[in-house]
C-alpha cells in the first residue's frame, strides 16, 4: 500500500500559522467561518456553499441592510463588529407586514478579573455604552445582551465571592439600561445574576425584560443549569421557577431561553406553545465544549417551533486569580477556554444570518417580518401535526416511579447462531 504523502515544510508552516492565528480566537486569522469561506472560495462556489450552510429566505440569500453612518462610526471608533441583514416574508392580503429590527450584543469583559469588582462592572457598562448607542442609532427595536453580562463568567471557580456581582431585578444594571430603553424607545433584555432579596437572598440566573418606556415588564429565570465541564453553575444559583413566560411587547411576543436551556427541545417548545415569535438565547459557552452544537441547536428550534431565534455568546478568554478543577481529570487551570462569540439569528424558514466575529465584540442587527412565523406554520403545519397527546401521555407515564420503557424485544434475540 502506498504511504500517504508527508507534509512539506511549507504545509507544516501553514498549519503552524493557522494554529497561531487561532490562538487569538479567530478562525485561522479570519473573523468567522463565513468570512474565511467568502474570502477563499470563488464567488460561484461561495454562493452554493452559502445556500447550503445558511439556507434561503423567500428563495434568495439574505440581503444585508445599510445602517446609518453614526452606527458605523461607533463600530469603527470602538472596534466592534457590526453586521446587519434582513429576513423577509411574503406579502399578505389581510395583514400588514410586521417588521421589527432586532439586535444582539456580544462582548468580552473589560478589565482583568483581579480588578475591584465595582471597577470591573462599571468598565463593562462603559464598554457597552457605544454598542448600545449604535443599536439605538440604527433604530433597533428589541435588543438582547449576553448571559450574566455585568460580570466575568466566574461560575467555573466555585468561589463564593463572585456572588457579590448579583443584583436585584431593579438594581444598578437595570437602571443603567432603563435610560437607554427610554432614549431609544427600545425593548432591552438584560440577563444578570439576580439576587432575590425578598426570598432570603436567593440567587438566580435571570433575564430582566425592560419595556420601550423604560419599565420592567417582567423576568425569566434560567430553567436548566449545566453540570458539564467547568460549568459549575449549580454552586451559585437555583433552577428557575418562572416557567416559560412570553412577554408581549410593543414589538412582538418575545421569550428568553437562557444558555444551557438550548439543549432541551421541550424548553424551546414551551416558549413556542406560549406564543413566542422571537426567542433569545443569551449564552456563555466555550469552543472545546459546544462549538459544533452552536449553529445547529438554535436553528433547529427556530424551524421546529416556527419562530425566530437570536443566539448570543460572549467573547474572549477570562483568566481567574486562583486555579480550579472540575472533577473531570483535567489538570488545574485558571480559565474556561475561549468564549467563541459567533452570535447569529435563525428564522423559521431554516435560513440564518452569518455569525458575528469569533473573537471581537459585536452588534448583530436583523430586520425580521414576524408574519413569517404564521406563514411557515401554514406551510409546514408542525403545530397541527405534532400529536402532543401522544407525548403528554408518554411523559405522564415516564414520571411515574414504576415506569417501564416500551421496548419490544426480538423473541429470537438470544438464540444461539447455528
Ligand atoms: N452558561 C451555560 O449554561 N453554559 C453551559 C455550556 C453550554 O451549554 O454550552
Amino acid at each position: 500500500m502506498e504511504k500517504p504523502a508527508q507534509n512539506t515544510d511549507a504545509q507544516n508552516g501553514q498549519v503552524q500559522e493557522a494554529t497561531k492565528a487561532s490562538s487569538d480566537g479567530s478562525v485561522c486569522g479570519y473573523d468567522s467561518l463565513h468570512q474565511l469561506l467568502s474570502e477563499n472560495l470563488k464567488p460561484h462556489l461561495f454562493q452554493e456553499v452559502n445556500r447550503i450552510l445558511l439556507g434561503l429566505n423567500r428563495g434568495k440569500a439574505l440581503e444585508t441592510i445599510s445602517l446609518p453612518e453614526s452606527a458605523k462610526a461607533l463600530s469603527s471608533g470602538h472596534n466592534f463588529d457590526l453586521q446587519a441583514s434582513c429576513f423577509l416574508a411574503d406579502k399578505e392580503l389581510l395583514r400588514e407586514p410586521r417588521i421589527v429590527r432586532v439586535g444582539l450584543i456580544q462582548n468580552s469583559i473589560a478589565l482583568p478579573t483581579t480588578a475591584h469588582f465595582l471597577d470591573q462592572k462599571r468598565a463593562i457598562f462603559e464598554k457597552l455604552r457605544p454598542i448600545i448607542d449604535a443599536a439605538g442609532a440604527a433604530g433597533v427595536n428589541v435588543l438582547c445582551l449576553q448571559e450574566a453580562w455585568t460580570m466575568p463568567f466566574a461560575f467555573c471557580t466555585r468561589e463564593k465571592r463572585w456572588c457579590e456581582f448579583a443584583e436585584p431585578v431593579d438594581g444598578e444594571s437595570t437602571r443603567f439600561l432603563q435610560d437607554f430603553a427610554r432614549m431609544y424607545n427600545m425593548v432591552i433584555i438584560s440577563p444578570i445574576l439576580e439576587r432575590d432579596v425578598n426570598h432570603g437572598e436567593t440567587l438566580w440566573n435571570t433575564a430582566v425584560v425592560i419595556g420601550n418606556n423604560g419599565n420592567i415588564i417582567g423576568k425569566h429565570r434560567k430553567n436548566h443549569i449545566p453540570r458539564v465541564g467547568d460549568f459549575n453553575e449549580s454552586t451559585y444559583y437555583m433552577e428557575g421557577n418562572t416557567g416559560h413566560p412570553v412577554f408581549e411587547t410593543a414589538y412582538g411576543k418575545i421569550a428568553v431561553n437562557i444558555c444551557y436551556g438550548r439543549h432541551h427541545p421541550l424548553n424551546w417548545l414551551a416558549f413556542g406553545l406560549n406564543g413566542a415569535e422571537i426567542v433569545f438565547n443569551p449564552s456563555a459557552t466555550v469552543g472545546e465544549l459546544s462549538e459544533p452544537m452552536w449553529p445547529i441547536e438554535a436553528r433547529n428550534a427556530a424551524i421546529a417551533n416556527s419562530y425566530f431565534v437570536g443566539s448570543i455568546n460572549r467573547v474572549g478568554t477570562e483568566v481567574f486569580p486562583n486555579p480550579f478543577t472540575s472533577g473531570d481529570g483535567k489538570p488545574e487551570h485558571a480559565d474556561f477556554g475561549h468564549f467563541y462569540g459567533s452570535s447569529h439569528f435563525s428564522a423559521p424558514d431554516a435560513s440564518c444570518t452569518p455569525s458575528l466575529s469569533r473573537h471581537r465584540d459585536g452588534l448583530l442587527i436583523s430586520d425580521m417580518d414576524l408574519n413569517l412565523c404564521r406563514q411557515i406554520k401554514d406551510k409546514w403545519g408542525f403545530r397541527m401535526t405534532a400529536r402532543y397527546e401522544l407525548y403528554a401521555d408518554l411523559l405522564a407515564q415516564y414520571l411515574k416511579p414504576d415506569f417501564e420503557p416500551q421496548v419490544i424485544s426480538d423473541p429470537l434475540l438470544h438464540k444461539k447462531s447455528p
